[in-house]
């Protein structure tokens, strides 16, 4: 029997999932207790849970009440990612309980190329999910449907019950899905049936009971790397484990890793709940990082900007690791300087702009016209055309995140060097943004409407060199030093005289064009220029005035970039005008925006990419570490604000009451 929760249900809000992960993948949970999105073992195996992409023919795995007419409502075990939803009623409440375990949340330094969760555990006997649900009070019927679709739906799959409600085995060409069910035999009633409509590739099993005060059912999902592994996981494997420990153990893990956050300020919440979201979007094996764990969740509903970011951009990577820094967590950047340097590219030129979680070169894309998308939102797509784009600002994004690493200690504090490998590497990125940097580009929005010279990038070259000069000057590297600080000025010369608009007032996007640009509010936080000089005060003025919604909401551009149909604000922007608020001390603008943002939240304090300006609602890759690593610096800008702007006003009245006193 089909469950009730199958019926009169079809998209929820992007940011209203929970998510869970073990820095091998994640799942996304629906308050209606519904895995709508899974990868599993890895960020990037196929999806077998993808009703978030396809209402219709999506699998999924929902625990929930009979009926589906109890609301769910979602939180986070305090300081982890392990998720709870609570169902009440007047008749009784159940409690879910989601997590996929974790061993160790140790940033592994690189070992070896090709490293994954396959090779770590040969049958993915550790990585998996588990879903406990347990009545906490009354009585409840509770129905759970596990509709597995294996690679993304597209190919046929079947269900095999095992005996004496051990579990099930789902099995498809490639992929072998392993379901132990613990805790049927102290169950007066529970049932397992599997049910497959006339249309169907895949069928759906069914449990059903009635959980009384005290009573549960615990749900191991695992992947196995074969049938027969899949076979052994839920008639051995599974069944033998304690997930009580493991849950108790990765609870300690997640609240072990962030007590190591020295983040001491204001919206201390929103800056742990941000960066543990990040944690779980590393990739343990290998240190990659993604840039979420989603694909073709929609920049415009019923539109065609569907991307899949389950890769590692060096830009968003690198960003990450700025924020992962300010917050004390340094083991995160030393596992991914040991990525970098074992990435295969033989010069600037073939330096990819992204990678695979593994490293791999190739990322072809594809689109999936099997799957209808996110409110019809079509083509679902997965691999990323981009990775083939020339952008320049990649270079400055490595080596300041290397420069960054550097200047707080990170290669002291593992007895490491900069000397050597990742040395000729940023000597190799530097001498191909000399060769290169007056070579027009795809630019940091990766737009697929021809090659520019755009501002953002030129100035991240002239960050490249900045931070060349910097590491060599001071630790006495070998470098042509003299013809490094002659480009460097040359590019900043350049910028000053083509990429900023006197007669608009403002830099714009690219030279000779009068378009303005959100990535320009980045030139004050990289260094190129004051917040306070008044080019770059016109220019926040512009953007406030012309690329925000009434919420005061950042677009990243209006300009033409050869996709059809428009997006919503991008949240990454909207910090940055925090940021460019906050330095040039215009404090009550930057906290008032800063906030004004943070409602904009889904409950769990999770964010996608951006916020469609008339309905308000999140669009794009979810959770997304481009916005949770703004929120951070950003929260993090308005301390340092508070503090100089209380430095500054405390000084005279200090000095008064020292003057009365005398
Ligand atoms: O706008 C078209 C492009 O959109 C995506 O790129 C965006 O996501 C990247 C990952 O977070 C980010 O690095 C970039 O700045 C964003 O513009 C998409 O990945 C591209 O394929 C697409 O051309």
């Amino acid at each position: 029997m089909v469950g009730m929760n199958e019926i009169n249900r079809s998209y929820q809000p992007i940011n209203s999932y929970g998510v869970i992960g073990d820095c091998h993948s994640t799942v996304l949970i629906s308050p209606d207790g519904s895995v709508d999105w899974g990868c599993l073992p890895d960020f990037d195996s196929p999806a077998i849970f993808c009703r978030l992409l396809d209402a219709e023919h999506g699998g999924y795995f929902q625990i929930a009440p009979t009926g589906g007419n109890i609301p769910g409502s979602q939180r986070y075990l305090r300081g982890s990612n392990v998720l709870q939803t609570r169902f009440a009623s007047t008749f009784g409440e159940i409690v879910l309980t989601d997590f996929m375990p974790v061993e160790t949340l140790e940033a592994w330094p690189y070992k070896a190329m090709n490293n994954n969760t396959w090779r770590a555990h040969e049958d993915g006997s550790c990585h998996c999910l588990v879903r406990i649900v347990e009545c906490t009070h009354g009585e409840m019927p509770v129905t759970v449907s596990l509709k597995v679709s294996p690679d993304y739906a597209a190919t046929p799959s079947e269900v095999a019950l095992i005996a004496d409600n051990k579990g099930a085995m789902i099995s498809s060409a490639q992929q072998h899905v392993a379901l132990a069910m613990i805790g049927a035999d102290l169950l007066a009633s529970c049932t397992m049936d599997v049910a497959q409509a006339a249309d169907e590739w895949h069928q759906t099993i069914t449990v059903q009971a009635t959980l009384r005060e005290g009573e549960r059912l615990l749900f191991a999902l695992g992947m196995g790397r074969s049938a027969q592994a899949a076979r052994r996981l839920v008639e051995v494997e599974l069944h033998q484990r304690n997930f009580d420990v493991e849950l108790a153990h990765t609870l300690h893990c997640w609240r072990q890793w962030l007590a190591g956050c020295t983040y001491q300020g204001p919206y201390s919440e929103w800056v742990h709940r941000s960066a543990l979201a990040l944690k779980m979007m590393t990739y343990a094996p290998t240190g990659a990082i993604v840039a979420a764990p989603t694909t073709s969740l929609p920049e415009e509903l019923g539109g065609v900007r569907n991307w899949d970011y389950r890769f590692t951009w060096l830009r968003d990577a690198t960003f990450t690791l700025y924020a992962l820094n300010v917050l004390g967590f340094t083991a995160e950047a030393r596992a991914f300087t040991h990525w970098l340097r074992n990435l295969s590219y033989t010069d600037g030129e073939d330096l990819q702009i992204m990678y695979g979680i593994r490293g791999e070169r190739e990322l072809a894309e594809q689109e999936l016209h099997h799957l209808s998308g996110y409110c019809g939102s079509s083509p679902v797509r997965i691999g990323n055309a981009a990775a083939q784009q020339k952008q320049m600002d990649v270079f400055g994004e490595v080596l300041d995140c290397i420069h960054l690493y550097r200047r707080q200690g990170g290669f002291e504090r593992y007895g490491e060097k900069l000397e050597g490998p990742l040395w000729q590497m940023m000597q190799t990125l530097v001498e191909h943004v000399c060769a290169h940097w007056q070579e027009p580009d795809s630019g940091i929005w990766e737009v697929r409407g021809g090659l520019r010279h755009y501002v953002y990038s030129k100035v991240m070259c002239w960050v490249a060199l900045d931070r060349g000069i910097r590491a060599a000057q001071q630790l006495n590297l070998d470098a042509d030093l003299p013809r490094w600080i002659m480009i460097r000025d040359q590019i900043r010369a350049d910028i000053l005289c083509h990429g900023y608009d006197t007669s608009i007032g403002a830099f714009t996007q690219s030279y000779g064009s009068a378009a303005l640009d959100a990535s320009t509010l980045l030139l004050p936080l990289v260094g190129f220029i004051p917040p306070d000089d008044p080019r770059m005060r016109s220019t926040v003025d512009r953007i406030m005035e012309s690329l925000t919604d009434k919420h005061g909401f950042v677009y990243r551009y209006l300009s033409d970039d050869g996709l059809s149909g428009g997006e919503g604000t991008f949240t990454l922007c909207t910090f940055w005008l925090v940021d460019n608020l906050a330095m040039q001390g215009r404090l009550d603008e930057a906290r008032s925006l800063f906030e004004r943002l943070l409602t904009y939240a889904g409950r769990l304090g999770l964010f996608s990419e951006e916020i469609e300006a008339q309905s308000n609602e999140a669009l794009g890759n979810y959770p997304q570490a481009f916005t949770h690593i703004a929120l951070i610096n950003s929260a993090q800008n308005l301390r340092k604000a508070e503090i100089r702007l209380s430095e500054h006003h405390t000084d005279p009245v200090i000095a008064a009451i020292r003057l009365q006193k005398r």
